[in-house]
């Protein structure tokens, strides 16, 4: 599903991920790693967000350096601390993601009204808590038909009630689409319900399979 090929991102000189060769087969994943590891860089680089050094493929097939637009359009993220301009409304990030993801009519309907977030969608984000924000967020990474779904530090903000309602999401895109999930935390994951979630460490500058 996601393949490195001689992956390496320097911060100014300074080398924070390296990645020789490394291929990650479709299902859901949870990043570990401790504060500083790089899940953050990590994750930004397989967004397209990031620069550096090397290549990242989807279905062996679709660089993020030569197919740039179509690769993105496959790839989802949501950030751990999302900002967005605060004169927006929550319904207009996600008119504006849904048209560049090229989401199907209504598709949010669904995200909003299980988060309960109709309330204050059309308030401007400026307004909203940093759970509220969060949400949004998550609600913004889920439109489209990614392949892959990326979340940075999902389990932050949102509360109990919530969470059960995203790995509600995380299942359902999982078992109905066949899409995949990276999930990044450096928290204990003792409430982790994601049945068949495998785990991957972020650790002295690489990323490996945990046994
Ligand atoms: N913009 C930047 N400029 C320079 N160094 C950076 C930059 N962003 C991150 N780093 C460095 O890269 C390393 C990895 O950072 P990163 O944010 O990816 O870690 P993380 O695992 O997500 O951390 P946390 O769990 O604290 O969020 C750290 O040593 C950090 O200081």
């Amino acid at each position: 599903m996601l393949q490195f090929i001689k992956f390496k991102k320097l911060y100014g000189g300074f080398p924070a991920l390296k990645i020789e060769e490394l291929t990650i087969q479709p299902g859901i994943y949870w990043i570990k790693g401790v504060n500083g590891s790089g899940k953050s860089t990590l994750l930004k680089s397989i967004a397209g967000i990031l620069s550096f050094d090397g290549d990242i493929k989807l279905d062996s097939n679709i660089s993020i350096k030569k197919q740039p637009v179509a690769y993105r359009k496959l790839v989802n993220f949501a950030e751990a601390e999302p900002l967005f301009p605060e004169f927006l409304t929550g319904s207009e990030m996600i008119a504006l993601f849904a048209k560049a993801k090229d989401a199907p009519a209504g598709q949010e309907q669904h995200y909003l009204e299980t988060m309960q977030m109709q309330a204050y969608v059309n308030q401007p984000v400026g307004t909203y808590s940093s759970g509220m924000l969060k949400k949004l967020s998550l609600v913004l990474a889920f439109l489209g038909t990614p392949k892959l779904i990326l979340l940075d530090e999902p389990l932050i903000t949102i509360d109990t009630a919530s969470l059960k309602i995203l790995n509600g999401w995380i299942a359902e895109r999982y078992n109905q689409e066949s899409t995949s999930f990276l999930l990044s935390s450096h928290q204990a994951l003792e409430h982790n319900e994601l049945p068949a979630a495998h785990e991957l460490l972020v650790e002295e500058q690489t990323l490996k399979f945990i046994a």
